[in-house]
């Protein structure tokens, strides 16, 4: 497999915009998104000027990854108070616009606090709307600060997992600063572990169906100058039969109280080879990813995705096929499909989960909960 480890080029790809912003033009406020549907072959911005855009871009993944729905959303309730829309209606559709990410509804329950909290001390409709907008910047840069803490935990722990050094790491679907107010969960570790010099290659997964890999973890790395190879999903059985891969890092969408981790479909998969072939497996996510009050991984919402993902080939991010390009059938007209867009992968096969508060191994309720509770202190002070 020598060529595998080939230098990919370094610094060629152009620089990206921002995942998301928030904007004052003279028109009104809106809420800026990168569409993630058109990278990696354009960088095109979708201006929302109202909630129900903003949940058709969550909707169609244009604004996608746990800790940026919850930031998403929390613009989402400050773009509605500000722009005089009804909030309660808002936060109803912004927190059901997909199910499994806990921290959408963490996001719009923690904007829509800010500016109840504003309303209840007699604030009129501009003083409220300005305080669910500060609750939402808030949470942005604590999302950017918690990514920067979890890089410099997760690269300790990899560090002492390894201790041969010159890592090599699979990752799965998309963690890196398109879904974060910083760099990213389980990819801002392998950055870190790039830039300490001690990443020898980053093994990255297509992620069927919707390519966050190949589209956007690829695109992440080849503008950070990182040594990364691209597989399809359906390879990685064979790679950790080769030796080739040191420690799986993925990101999660949802850590039940028993330690249980929702992400990206096909995660689980790898937790199974990862154990079999004694290889760590890490999760890397914020603490706003833990939900305590969904018991265990039974519990947890799957979302299910339109079956048209797996039988037909959409195209808007290929180069020069524009927005609702694509509908290329790749299975017979009326082929039924199982598109669950998440996983769940049981405590058991979690060597560690990486928070902003550290890293807890072996990984257990008990030991989630302390975490959370520390979490929630340094907020409150
Ligand atoms: C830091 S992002 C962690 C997860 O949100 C990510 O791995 C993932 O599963 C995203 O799924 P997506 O369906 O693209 O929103």
């Amino acid at each position: 497999m020598a060529d595998q480890y080939a230098q990919n080029p370094v610094g060629t790809a152009p620089p990206t915009l921002p995942s998301l912003r928030w904007d004052e033009p003279p028109e009104g406020p809106v809420l800026v998104l990168l569409d993630q549907t058109r990278l990696p072959a354009e960088e095109v911005e979708l201006v929302c000027t109202d909630v129900p855009a903003l949940v058709r871009a969550i909707q169609t993944l244009a604004v996608r990854g746990a800790p940026l729905l919850g930031i998403a959303g929390a613009y989402g309730v400050a773009l509605a108070a500000v722009r005089g829309y009804d909030v309660d209606e808002a936060v109803t559709l912004l927190e059901s616009a997909r199910p499994t990410a806990v921290n959408l509804g963490h996001g719009v329950r923690r904007a829509a606090a800010g500016y109840r909290t504003a309303v209840d001390k007699g604030a009129d409709a501009e003083q409220a709307a300005r305080a669910a907008l500060v609750a939402a910047r808030e949470l942005h840069r604590e999302d950017a600060e918690a990514s920067a803490r979890m890089a410099e935990h997760g690269l300790v722990l990899l560090d002492e997992l390894l201790p041969g050094g010159g890592h090599r790491i699979l990752t799965h679907c998309n963690t890196g600063a398109l879904v974060s107010g910083g760099e990213g969960t389980a990819f801002a570790v392998a950055l870190k572990a790039h830039r300490a010099g001690r990443l020898r290659r980053l093994w990255v997964d297509e992620t069927r169906p919707l390519l966050q890999g190949a589209r956007l973890t690829a695109f992440e790395a080849a503008r950070n100058g990182m040594p990364y190879t691209l597989l399809t999903d359906n390879a990685a059985g064979s790679l950790f039969a080769a030796g080739e891969v040191d420690a799986v890092l993925i990101g999660a969408d949802r850590i039940a109280a028993d330690g249980s981790v929702a992400n990206k479909v096909g995660s689980y998969p790898l937790a199974v080879l990862a154990k079999y072939h004694h290889v760590p497996f890490v999760v890397v996510a914020p603490t706003t990813t833990v939900d305590l009050s969904t018991p265990d991984g039974a519990s947890i919402e799957v979302e299910q995705r339109p079956g048209q993902e797996v039988t037909e080939v959409t195209a808007p991010h290929v180069a020069g096929a524009g927005a609702g390009a694509g509908g290329l059938p790749v299975a017979p007209l009326g082929t039924q499909a199982y598109n669950p867009a998440f996983d769940v992968t049981p405590p058991d096969l979690v060597t560690a989960i990486v928070t902003e508060q550290g890293a807890l191994s072996p990984v257990t309720g008990a030991g989630i909960a302390e975490l959370c509770a520390r979490s929630r202190q340094v907020t409150i002070s």
